[in-house]
C-alpha cells in the first residue's frame, strides 16, 4: 500500500500480510514470510525488507492500519491536500479485502468504508462553520480502456457475463468512452466519467457497492473471484467557509479554515494483480490483462 501526504510530500509503503486461507491450509502451505518482531521488517529466506509499516502476521495488528496510514490523509483533505492510497500485490494477496472495494454488508470493513466513516464524522463536527460538497467517481482501467463504474445505465442493468469470463458492464449505445485528458494547467481529468453528488455516508456506500458489482472479475489459480482491472474510487471534497460561522455548542475548540474555498481529492486504488503469469494460470486473456494494465503502473512488476 502506498500513501502520499502533502505535508512532507512523502510516499510511504506498508505491507499487509494476510493469513493462510481455505485451500492453502488444505494443501498444507506454510507461511514463507516472517515479520521481524518490533520492526517494520519482513524476512523471506535470508533476505530482509524494511518498510514504513508491516501489518498482519506477527507485525502490527491490521486494525491499526487505517488509523496509522489513512486517517491522516482523510484529515489532510480538510486542509486541501490531495492523497492517494494504492493497494498493490499479486492475485489473491488481499488487495480487495484490504481496500474494502468489494464492500458487502456484514463482511470485513476495509480502508474505503473506514475512510468514508472518518470523513463524515469530521464533516458532522464542522458543518456549522463550513459548507461541504462531496462527489464520488468510480472507474476501472481494463486493458487500456477506462470504464465508468457509476454510469447510471450500467448500474441499472446490473452485472452481465460477456462470454470471456468477465462479468462486466453493458456498453451503452451512444455514450462516448471515458477519455483521459490533460488540461493546459497540467491537471488530469477523466472526461465522461460520472461524478455522483452525495450528502450521506449511506449514499457514498451505495456508490461503492454498485460500482463494485459492475467491476470486471475472473478467476485465476490463486483467486476464484479475482479483480482483473485497476479500480479507482475518488472522493472529491469541496469546502466553502460560511460567511457568519456559528460556534459549536459542545464547547469544543473550533478549527480554523484559513481559506474561503478548498477542494481536495482522495483516490483509493485497488490495482489489478501484479502476478507472474506462470504461477497464477494467467494465460491467454488473463495474461493480456496483466501485461496491458499492471505494467503501465509498475514497469518493474512483471520483470
Ligand atoms: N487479511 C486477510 N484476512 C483474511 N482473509 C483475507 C485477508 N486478505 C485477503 N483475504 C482473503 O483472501 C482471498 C483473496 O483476497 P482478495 O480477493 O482481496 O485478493 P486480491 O489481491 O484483491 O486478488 P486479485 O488481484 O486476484 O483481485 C479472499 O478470499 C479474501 O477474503
Amino acid at each position: 500500500m502506498t500513501m502520499e501526504h502533502g505535508e512532507d510530500c512523502c510516499v510511504k509503503v506498508a505491507v499487509h500480510a494476510r493469513p493462510l486461507i481455505g485451500d492453502e491450509k488444505l494443501q498444507g502451505c506454510k507461511d514463507c514470510v516472517t515479520v521481524v518482531p518490533g520492526k517494520p521488517q519482513v524476512q523471506i529466506g535470508t533476505h530482509s525488507f524494511t518498510f514504513d509499516h508491516v501489518y498482519g502476521s506477527s507485525g502490527t495488528p491490521s486494525t491499526a492500519m487505517f488509523d496509522e496510514c489513512v486517517a491522516p490523509l482523510v484529515e489532510g483533505l480538510f486542509q486541501g491536500y490531495n492523497a492517494t492510497v494504492l493497494a498493490y500485490g499479486q492475485t489473491g494477496s488481499g488487495k480487495t479485502y484490504t481496500m474494502g472495494t468489494a464492500c458487502k454488508e456484514g463482511t470485513h470493513v476495509g480502508i474505503i468504508p473506514r475512510a468514508m466513516a472518518a470523513l463524515f464524522d469530521k464533516i458532522e463536527k464542522l458543518k456549522n462553520q463550513v459548507d461541504f460538497q462531496l462527489r464520488v467517481s468510480f472507474i476501472e482501467i481494463l486493458k487500456e480502456e477506462v470504464r465508468d463504474l457509476l454510469d447510471p445505465a450500467t448500474v441499472a442493468a446490473g452485472k452481465v457475463e460477456n462470454g470471456n469470463g468477465h462479468a462486466g458492464k453493458l456498453s451503452v449505445p451512444g455514450k462516448p468512452p471515458v477519455q483521459i485528458r490533460e488540461g493546459s494547467n497540467g491537471v488530469i481529468t477523466l472526461s465522461g466519467s460520472t461524478e455522483v453528488h452525495v450528502t450521506t455516508q449511506k449514499e457514498m456506500t451505495t456508490c461503492l457497492e454498485q460500482g463494485s458489482l459492475s467491476r470486471a472479475t475472473g478467476s485465476t489459480n490463486m483467486n476464484n473471484q479475482s479483480s482483473r482491472s485497476h479500480a479507482i474510487f475518488t472522493i472529491t471534497l469541496e469546502q466553502m467557509r460560511k460567511a457568519d460561522p456559528i460556534m459549536a455548542s459542545d464547547g469544543m475548540p473550533i478549527e480554523e479554515m484559513n481559506d474561503d474555498y478548498l477542494c481536495a481529492k482522495l483516490h483509493l486504488v485497488d490495482l489489478a494483480g501484479s502476478e507472474r503469469a506462470k504461477r497464477t494460470g494467467s494465460d491467454g486473456l488473463r495474461f493480456k490483462e496483466v501485461f496491458t494494465s499492471t505494467e503501465d503502473f509498475w514497469p518493474l512488476a512483471t520483470s
